[in-house]
């Protein structure tokens, strides 16, 4: 008996294979030649969800290839483990935990089953509470300890506890109250606490130390100093503390230790990775910012993106799609790369924040049954704000020797107009998508009267794909669906990759030694070290330029 295809190996599916084939057919073929062929190219390989609107046609796909890809998503059982995810079965199956991030916007009064136990009133709960607590805020009502009101907000956090609060704030800014400062700790080197608090003061400032396991080295490390800093700074009375800190954790114990009183502490599960985890209580600071409202209408962005992704046929399904072009542009043009492209400033922390989404979920090289991959996984996410990058490192995406897919993300009304600026802006993002499509031959080079010898400069062979992503605005609703978009085409893109997603055992190693490594650098007499010879001398040389010079 034949097996099910989703359980041979990727290499070996039926649909993989016809891929192949399909590229050796297709690879020849241009962009130019797919749109000459086809007048409605433009407006047919286009699709909406929600508020966002998607033009895909400018990538190298003919019919064929996104029938064959459609097929590879259903060999892969993407339904099926769709249903699995929705329903809280223990996906993440490395750490033995579902991922169950579409909980933390499914609405209040709706059931989502995680080992038979309803979490969405849980959820509300938290909810409630991060709703009192930002009202109390943004209302001058929270009083330090010398019965100052709190007007600056620092978040403490790292990773996933840091890349959401950063990129939300700042993308949401336009709704944020403007009287409150925000700040957002993370790096473990201490320029970064220093710079960030030097203009506080400390009467007026509330800590919020994220921290889903609240034993992160860089976290815990900026959060002690900021309690030596708070209390120097109000006269050395450590039990200013409790008005000045309050915590995001799934860790109530480790949170009580710090010092934190369980009141001021705001919860969350370990169903919720980290790089899921900004609409969990980590949003807190991004709640206290934009109001309960917004956060609330955020969420239901989320929620709507969740649910056309659980409901719409594949080919009309936005994450199906753009996860699968970007596997074609991956697995079988060879791209390594993948350049995210917003053309909306405010927008300009969101290439971090999926640098953690897509690169810590799909940079695996096993199996989920821990077999080495024979294919690539997670390209290399990056990007800036356009029209920044079109005056650095456009160059190369037109005319290097890589192939870089590219997202542009643009909307059709700024949030503040000033004068010329957006139909200039807006005229960058196409005139973008179209150069890279349609090049410049060299017979037009020529036609514009250049010398012969700089024509082959001035050639652009085009050919490079790019999606361009669209919505009316930048709102809060907006960015859930925009977020909640690329969590699932991640999720997308891990099953036909076959690998867990929900994991980041990768981080580990490092950490591990650098535990290790701390002794030898803060003891005071030399120590014995067993490293290779690299790390031994690199380790010699700097404690004997700190004993040289201290400090
Ligand atoms: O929230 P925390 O427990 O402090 O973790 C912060 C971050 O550090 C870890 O090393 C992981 O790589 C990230 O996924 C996580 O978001």
């Amino acid at each position: 008996m034949s097996q099910p295809a989703s359980r041979l190996p990727l290499l070996q599916r039926p649909s993989w294979k016809a891929l192949a084939a399909h590229h050796d057919e297709v690879r020849q073929l241009h962009l130019k030649d797919l749109f000459a062929g086809d007048a409605g190219r433009g407006e047919r390989l286009t699709l909406s969800a929600g508020d966002l609107f998607l033009d895909y046609s400018k990538n190298r796909v003919t019919d064929r290839t996104l029938a064959l890809l459609l097929r590879l998503a259903q060999e892969a059982g993407l339904e099926e483990r769709i249903r699995a995810m929705f329903n809280g079965e223990k996906i993440n199956a490395t750490e033995g935990r579902a991922a169950l991030h579409v909980a933390l916007r499914a609405p209040a009064g709706s059931t989502v089953l995680v080992d038979g136990r309803n979490v969405v009133p849980e959820v509300q709960a938290v909810l409630e509470r991060m709703t009192a607590f930002a009202n109390r805020v943004r209302a001058g009502q929270w009083t330090g300890h010398t019965g100052k009101p709190i007007r600056n907000l620092v978040n403490i956090g790292i990773g996933g506890s840091d890349l959401g609060p950063v990129m939300a704030y700042e993308a949401l800014r336009h709704y944020s109250e403007r009287s409150l400062t925000f700040r957002f700790v993370s790096n473990l080197d201490g320029s970064d606490f220093l710079e960030a608090t030097r203009d506080l003061h400390p009467a007026e400032t509330l800590f919020i130390v994220s921290s889903k396991t609240f034993s992160t080295l860089e976290t815990m490390t900026n959060a002690n100093s900021a309690r030596e800093w708070l209390i120097a700074g109000l006269g050395g009375d450590p039990k200013a503390v409790a008005r000045h800190f309050v915590a995001v954790s799934t860790e109530a114990e480790k949170v009580t230790a710090f010092g934190i009183e369980a009141a001021n502490m705001f919860g969350f599960w370990d169903w919720v990775g980290g790089r899921y985890s900004m609409d969990s209580a980590i949003g807190l600071s991004t709640m206290v910012a934009i109001g309960p409202d917004h956060f609330r209408s955020m969420l239901r962005g989320f929620h709507r993106m969740d649910e056309h992704f659980r409901t719409a046929p594949f080919a009309e399904n936005m994450p199906v799609l753009m996860g699968l072009l970007s596997l074609w542009n991956t697995n079988f043009l060879g791209a390594e790369t993948a350049a995210v492209l917003p053309y909306e400033q405010y927008l300009k922390r969101f290439p971090a924040y999926l640098q953690q989404l897509t690169m810590e979920s799909n940079g695996k090289h096993v199996t989920r049954e821990g077999r080495p991959v024979e294919y690539q996984t997670s390209p290399i996410y990056w990007g800036e704000p356009g029209t920044n990058g079109q005056h650095s490192f456009y160059q190369l995406i037109h005319q290097g020797t890589r192939l870089i897919p590219c997202d542009f993300i643009a909307f059709d009304h700024p949030l503040v107009p000033l004068g010329r600026h957006h139909d200039l802006l807006l005229a960058n993002v196409f005139a973008q998508a179209r150069a890279l499509a349609f090049g410049k031959t060299a017979e037009e080079v020529e036609a514009e009267g250049t010398v012969a010898r700089l024509v082959p400069h001035r050639v652009f062979e085009g050919n490079r794909p790019s999606n361009v992503l669209m919505a009316d605005r930048l709102t809060p609703a907006v960015l859930g669906q925009l977020t909640a978009l690329y969590e699932h085409l991640v999720f997308t893109q891990g099953v036909v990759w076959d690998i867990d997603s929900f994991d980041q055992w990768g981080v580990e190693l490092g950490k591990a030694l650098a535990m290790s490594i701390i002794p030898d650098l803060e003891g005071g007499a030399e120590p014995t070290l067993g490293y290779d010879s690299s790390t031994n001398n690199l380790i010699r040389r700097y404690r004997a330029s700190k004993a040289r010079s201290p400090g």
